[in-house]
């Protein structure tokens, strides 16, 4: 996994004061990251046009302009005279060797965008908004310099923001570029070295961590002398809705629990697989409840909330206050956004909007892990969120195939598997969400089609 910090400006300065570097140094480096991407990547006669904006993040653009000069067909436009010093610094070298400046914004090859950078700090004014609209509109490839201008610092857009295929970032992961809204306008993201050893950032405190491919720990079998029982048993609670509990009991069983029972008042016609029953299991190591639940009487459901086992609660259940009674250290919660905003109310945390939610995801899985630090929270969303206590991880490989009745199913599913086959909880739903989203993505048609069943499928093949 890779750290994330919700801002970089105060590492840069420590940085600048630990390795007796300069901003200048720092500019250049940022400027060489970019400027290594394009060489690499296009061909020497592509167009590619500059925007530059009064701050910065104008002034990386400029510097990049100097460092493309002569070797690729380079336009910069300013929207206005650089206003730092070291933008004034960065004009200069480049009008010593006659960089091209134009006077208006033009459909090319390559498009990258220095207008706001970090130090976004109002509401985008008409011409920026225009600005951007314009180069949302050239079908250029696009890059965003540090972070797609119009994204602010929470990663919210307020009006407008840059749509770019790549971002290519300075120094470090910045969380803003992690909010749900923001996958819409980073496109790939990379990070530019800014010629500070990565020991600094390394080693350097936060609790926020992007996850990699790399962190999937899938459940592999090292023993030989084994039994089905030796790979745990998990009971799915049904309800109303039967589908949601096969969907989960089929996603398990792919992922290695020894056995998988729905637990169910009426005889249901299930797949041959999963075995049913009335009752919880004696040998039962972990339970999901809550998907397809629908109503449950309160005195049963307080039954299977008190037995002293790694639980998944999901969807329904999120509506019913007497779960705030047992969110403690044997539970993972997996709502979607809808259903977290319910749980905020029902904890008396706050009672807001899915939008409000949306644009301070992190705020408030802060304020709710704070209150019931012993639970593991996984936020649904394009960008999914595992959280407990001050941690979090984002899991950013999901896409927009996922985005389907059932697919939230097949998670739990996969967290209850690694649940009763022994994971820890956070460890757990790390490797589930992962193998759920890497799925999404191995599957090999197009993004409209993607099944629940395909979802499981694809679990098999990772
Ligand atoms: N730290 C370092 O050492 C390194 C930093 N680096 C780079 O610096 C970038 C941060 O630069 P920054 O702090 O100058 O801010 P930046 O993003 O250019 O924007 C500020 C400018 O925009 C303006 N402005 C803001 N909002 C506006 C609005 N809504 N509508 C209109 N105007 C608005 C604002 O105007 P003002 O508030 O002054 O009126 C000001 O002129 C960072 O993202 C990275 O790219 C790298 O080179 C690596 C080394
Ligand atoms: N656009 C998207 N990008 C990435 N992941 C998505 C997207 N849409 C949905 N998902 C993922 O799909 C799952 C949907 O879960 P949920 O809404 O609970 O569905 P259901 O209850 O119908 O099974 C979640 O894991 C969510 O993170
Ligand atoms: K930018």
């Amino acid at each position: 996994m890779k750290k994330i910090f919700d801002e970089v400006r105060s590492l840069d300065k420590k940085a600048i004061e630990n390795y007796f570097l300069s901003e200048d140094i720092l500019m250049e480096h940022a400027s060489i990251g970019i400027q290594k991407y394009i060489t690499k990547k296009f061909k020497k006669n592509e167009k590619i046009l500059i925007v530059s904006g009064t701050g910065n993040n104008g002034a990386d653009g400029i510097a990049l302009a100097r460092l493309l000069h002569k070797k690729f067909d380079v336009s910069l436009y300013l929207t206005n005279e650089p206003k730092t010093e070291i933008g004034k610094l960065q004009l200069k070298r480049a009008k010593s060797i006659n960089v091209n400046f134009v006077k208006d914004i033009f459909q090319a090859d390559i498009i990258v965008d220095c207008i706001f950078g970090t130090g976004l700090n109002k509401e985008l004014d008409k011409n920026s908004i225009d600005l951007i609209e314009k180069l949302n509109n050239f079908k250029s490839f696009k890059i965003a310099c540090d972070i797609p201008s119009g994204l602010d610092i929470l990663g919210r857009v307020t009006t407008i923001a840059f749509k770019a295929n790549i971002t290519i970032t300075m120094g470090a992961l910045k969380t803003a570029l992690f909010s749900d809204v923001a996958k819409d306008y980073v496109g790939k993201i990379k990070v530019a070295k800014l010629g500070i050893e990565d020991e600094f950032f390394q080693s350097t405190l936060t609790n926020k961590y992007l996850l990699e491919k790399s962190d999937l720990v899938l459940p592999y079998r090292n023993i030989e002398n084994s039994h089905k029982g030796t790979y745990g048993h998990l009971n799915v609670i049904s309800g109303e809705k039967v589908g949601a509990s096969i969907i989960a009991s089929m996603a398990a069983f792919s992922f290695g629990t020894g056995l998988v029972t729905i637990i169910s008042e009426n005889q249901e016609s299930i797949p041959h697989l999963i075995m049913q029953d009335k009752v919880i299991s004696k040998n039962c190591t972990a339970i999901a409840i809550g998907m397809g639940l629908g109503k449950i009487d309160d005195s049963k459901l307080e039954n299977i909330l008190k037995l002293k086992l790694p639980k998944v609660l999901d969807a329904d259940i999120f509506y019913n206050k007497l779960i705030l009674e047992y969110l403690n250290e044997y539970v993972v919660l997996t709502p979607h956004p809808k259903e977290f905003i319910s749980l905020l109310k029902l904890a008396n945390i706050t009672d807001i909007s899915i939008e409000e939610l949306q644009n301070n995801r992190f705020k408030y899985v802060k304020e709710f892990c704070n209150k019931y630090p012993d639970v593991v929270l996984l936020l649904k969303g394009s960008n999914v969120i595992i959280a407990q206590d001050d941690n979090i991880y984002i899991n950013s490989f999901g896409n927009s195939s996922l985005s389907k009745g059932g697919s939230g199913d097949v998670l739990s599913g996969l967290i209850a598997s690694l649940l009763a086959q022994g994971y820890k909880r956070v460890e757990g739903c790390i490797s589930a969400s992962l193998a759920h989203t890497l799925s999404a993505l191995n599957y090999s048609k197009n993004n409209y089609s993607l099944t629940p069943d395909n979802l499981i499928e694809g679990i098999k093949n990772l």
